[in-house]
């Protein structure tokens, strides 16, 4: 049997019940905290040794230099040749739905012109080198590879540097695949904080980045926080979650094994279900207990569900949907009849899997849009990973002669406001009656 929290939106405390419920252990933190202090330190200063010390230790993976940890061009297309045929057709055709929603997202510059002939506009440049994090810890993800890669191809970033841990020298042949298929330029057999460090500082082996993407683990998680500022980052992304509104509709496997789904990425993964039916959320428990011990991973998800996995009656739907907007979920899954109707009042997700066909497994392979997503309460303020992060924007300036005599006059008067003479003196010595 697992044991979920069970809520209710009409008991009095309920609110304080739900922000306990969506805590993190901070003792655990601090203890990270300093693991990841440490070893970025260490590898910003002996590189490629620092390194290869960290993976051996954490990755059970010995090796004589750093260079041989890199999986070579061949390699990986011969990972892909080797692949079975329907899984080849099937990483191919999720590498193409990813790829066809991404193009959709492209930015491109754009000018205009003020009355006086000013030109003013914005310039799109894709980064130069980027670093994608692509996680292998506990498991292995190709999914992952597609969604970090194919936006920045997309968007036309120089070269695309991929490392991937690979726990006890177990290379995943899917993983290598799909940094074919994607366009990866160079893959290193590396991962957790090492990694981050590397590719933000660069070693004599890995080159520096001028971004890091993808999610990880709390140790990546930790470092990638503390790199930014030497290099740019996506996001920090916490445990995976999944949100389900549910009006009674869906079966109760369905839903059951929607929030294993994402229970079974880690013990800290967070599923929640959110319902006014309290016969349906009894249906729902019900149908956990008779599923979990089917599930491989059934340890992992049923200590997941345990620490943080909840059901919670509502008033209403309406009801629900505030309580999502208060828990801003990664995946919020609309388990509903009329999806539509719902969408306005929602403010805060990831991303909105919509209808009772619509599981968010689908969104994690192959539907289009990214899987790398905000979580633990970051969707109030951020975005899916997407084309736009690998794109950045400068200005655009081209001031016309008339325009220099309106803008170098209110230019002039502001600075001398603020006290600063040369900022005024150059704006004057473009009036033409000065
Ligand atoms: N948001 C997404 O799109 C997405 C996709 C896939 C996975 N995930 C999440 O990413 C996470 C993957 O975690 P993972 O652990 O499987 O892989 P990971 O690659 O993130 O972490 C593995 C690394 O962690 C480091 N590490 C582990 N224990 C350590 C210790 N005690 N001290 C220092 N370093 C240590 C090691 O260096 C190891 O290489 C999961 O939480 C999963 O839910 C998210
Ligand atoms: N659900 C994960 C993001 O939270 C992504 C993923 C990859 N593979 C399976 N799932
Ligand atoms: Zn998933």
């Amino acid at each position: 049997m697992v044991t979920l929290t069970r809520l209710d939106s009409a008991q009095p405390d309920f609110q304080a019940r739900l922000a306990r419920l969506l805590q993190f252990d901070d003792a655990a933190d601090a203890a990270i905290e300093q693991t990841v202090a440490a070893i970025l330190h260490d590898v910003k200063k002996r590189g490629d040794a620092a390194v290869l010390e960290y993976t051996e230790r954490f990755d059970r993976l010995p090796a004589a230099s750093l260079a041989s940890l890199e999986i070579n061009a061949a390699q990986l297309q011969a990972a892909l040749e080797h692949l079975p045929a329907d899984t080849r057709q099937a990483l191919e055709a999720a590498a193409e739905r990813v790829r066809r929603y991404h193009e959709k997202q492209t930015l491109a510059s754009w000018t205009y012109t003020e009355d006086d002939g000013t030109v003013l506009g914005q310039k799109i440049t894709p980064l130069d080198r980027v670093g994608l994090y692509v996680p292998g810890g506990k498991a292995a993800y190709p999914s992952s590879v597609l969604m970090n890669a194919i936006p920045a191809k997309v968007a036309g970033v120089g070269e695309l540097i991929m490392v991937v841990p690979t726990p006890g020298g177990d290379q995943n042949q899917l993983v290598l695949a799909a940094a074919a298929i994607a366009g990866v330029d160079r893959v290193f057999t590396i991962g957790g904080a090492q990694a981050v460090a590397a590719l933000a500082y660069g070693t004599a082996t890995v080159p520096q980045v001028d971004k890091i993407v993808g999610p990880g683990n709390a140790y990546v998680a930790a470092a990638k926080r503390r790199v930014f500022g030497t290099v740019g980052i996506d996001m920090i992304a916490g445990p995976s979650e999944i949100l389900v509104i549910a009006d009674g509709n869906t079966p109760p496997e369905w839903v059951a094994m929607d929030l294993f789904s994402q229970a079974e990425h880690d013990e800290m993964a967070q599923s929640i279900l959110l319902s006014p039916d309290a016969a349906y959320l009894d249906a729902v428990a019900a149908a956990i207990d008779k599923l979990i011990d089917e599930m491989p991973r059934s340890e992992v998800i049923r200590t997941s569900l345990t620490n943080r996995g909840a059901l919670i009656k509502t008033r209403d739907l309406d009801d629900a949907v505030a309580i999502s907007n208060t828990i801003a979920p990664e995946h919020l899954e609309l388990s509903v009849t009329d999806p539509d109707a719902l969408l306005p009042g929602l403010r805060h997700a990831g991303a909105i899997f919509m209808g009772k066909h619509t599981c968010e497994a689908l969104g994690d392979y192959c539907a289009g849009p990214n899987h790398v997503l905000p979580t633990s309460r970051t969707a109030r303020f951020s975005s899916p990973l997407g084309v736009y992060d690998f794109q950045k924007r400068s200005s655009l300036i081209n001031v016309s002669q008339a325009g220099a005599q309106t803008l170098g006059q209110i230019a002039a008067t502001l600075a001398y406001g603020e006290g600063l003479q040369a900022h005024a003196r150059s704006a004057e010595y473009r009036l033409v009656h000065k």
